[in-house]
């Protein structure tokens, strides 16, 4: 991988990301030690002592790494023989060669991109290395209370939806449009909902994620809703039999974010914007919230015995989706690497001629967003194209809240502007985009 000269720096330990590495990365991690430790009667239950000796080795895996993170100690190479520790080592020697000789990538010095994926990278090998405790979620707890928590509001939106289902067929053009930017709106604020960003403190949706959403219009600073439609109507009177519609979601948060991709991406499909929806999860724990093929299975299955009509048509109705081979779940370990979305066409090209295969992508969540634009600290007005630095398989939509130092798109003076009445506007997950390029 050759070094890069012409972007701007990235983001690295010293800003917003300071915080987060200095204060919420070693929370977390502590929490995932405790998480353990609360286990251990039933570790020793199902594994007997075999299981409790793993459950020690983790947690003093667990506690090296914390101290490492903690007194800024060189970052080393993978130890594990998991499949993708080859491609973790190679991007390490490369973060090597960009520091030119300034001393080995550390916690505080490197890119904090890099240093954030890295210990979830590291937390997964703490207990995959160690069965039979190896595919304990050290966070599923987390990611089912804000599922439980979010119930009112899960309810609201699958009774919503239902209703709106009964007379989908008879929707103009109009009314229909208005159904889809609601929707998208509902999965754009359910960002909000992320786990990591609160270090694992709760962070549900509380209220009707319905009712508010015109109040909240003001916090769209990008918003490419009525671009994103006309893609969808144009490929829909396109459509032939023989060219189905196929529109890709990279998954974010599990929980009510969850929910709310999936009641958009039922959508699409009730509506015939869509022929097919391809869902993208990651395949190992990650960033304490995000959606693994366990976590999506769950939830389905949740929804469909709730004890409440319209949530488990919901899930009924889904898994049905999940059978007829219109909703495909994909997970690749590209997704839970460190690279930028820049480098998938060279580290990661089955997956890159995959997405090349769909009418449209949405990326949800600030991860994503962190990921598409190379985590830098772009100025606000450059194009998101040009931020995307050639990242262009199919057309794109980010949707996300504002939760990292990272913005391009803006027009001439807006960030400046918001950012005189709101310093924290970047990091407090209060303003959104929906933000989209479509030119390859
Ligand atoms: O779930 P999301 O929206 O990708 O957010 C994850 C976010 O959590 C944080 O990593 C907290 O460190 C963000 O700043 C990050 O981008
Ligand atoms: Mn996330």
């Amino acid at each position: 991988m050759a070094a890069v000269t012409a972007l701007p720096v990235s983001l690295s330990a010293r800003s917003f990301a300071y915080f987060t590495v200095k204060d919420r990365l070693p929370q977390i991690l502590t929490k995932v030690i405790d998480t353990l430790h609360r286990h251990k009667n039933e570790f020793f239950e199902e594994h007997g002592e075999k299981g409790v000796e793993a459950e020690k080795r983790a947690i003093s895996f667990l506690s090296k790494l914390r101290n490492e993170l903690q007194t800024d100690k060189p970052v080393t190479p993978l130890e594990d023989e998991l499949p993708d520790a080859a491609l973790w080592n190679q991007y390490l020697d490369y973060q090597r060669n960009l520091s030119n000789g300034n001393g080995e990538p550390s916690w505080f010095q490197s890119p904090w991109l890099f240093v954030e994926c890295y210990m979830y990278r590291r937390i997964h090998a703490a207990l995959a290395q160690n069965p039979p405790i190896g595919s304990f979620d050290v966070f599923k707890e987390g990611k089912a209370q804000n599922f439980f928590e979010s119930q009112e509001a899960i309810i609201a939106l699958c009774t919503y939806f239902q209703e709106l289902l009964k007379n989908i067929q008879d929707l103009d053009e109009k009314q229909l449009q208005g159904e889809l930017f609601k929707l998208l709106q509902v999965s754009l604020w359910g960002n909000k909902c992320d786990l990591s960003f609160s270090a694992g403190e709760g962070s549900s949706q509380k209220s009707s994620p319905l009712q508010c959403l015109e109040d909240m219009v003001p916090y769209i600073i990008v918003n490419d809703m009525e671009r994103l439609w006309s893609l969808l109507i144009n490929a829909k009177k396109r459509n032939t039999d023989k060219c189905n519609v196929r529109v890709d979601i990279i998954l974010d948060n599990a929980g009510f974010e969850l929910v709310s991709d999936l009641v958009l991406t039922d959508f699409l499909l009730s509506s015939k914007l869509a022929d097919e929806v391809h869902f993208h999860g990651k395949s190992i724990p990650w960033y304490v919230s995000d959606t693994t093929k366990n976590d999506f299975n769950w939830t389905i299955k949740q929804l469909q015995s709730a004890n409440h009509m319209w949530m488990s048509r919901c899930g009924i109705n889904w898994e049905g989706n999940l059978k007829k081979g219109v909703w495909v779940y994909h997970d690749h370990m590209f997704w839970t690497l460190p690279h930028v979305y820049s480098s998938m066409a060279e580290v990661a090209p089955d997956l890159y001629a995959d997405l090349q295969k769909s009418n449209l992508l949405l990326f949800k969540g600030d991860l994503n967003y962190r990921k598409l634009t190379g985590d830098r600290k772009w100025e606000y007005t450059v194009p998101f194209h040009q931020a995307l630095n050639k990242f262009h398989p199919a057309p794109l939509c980010s949707l996300r809240t504002l939760k990292s130092d990272t913005q391009v798109g803006l027009k001439p003076g807006q960030g400046e502007q918001i950012q005189a009445s709101e310093p924290e506007w970047m990091v407090s997950g209060k303003y959104g985009i929906v933000q989209f390029d479509a030119t390859p």
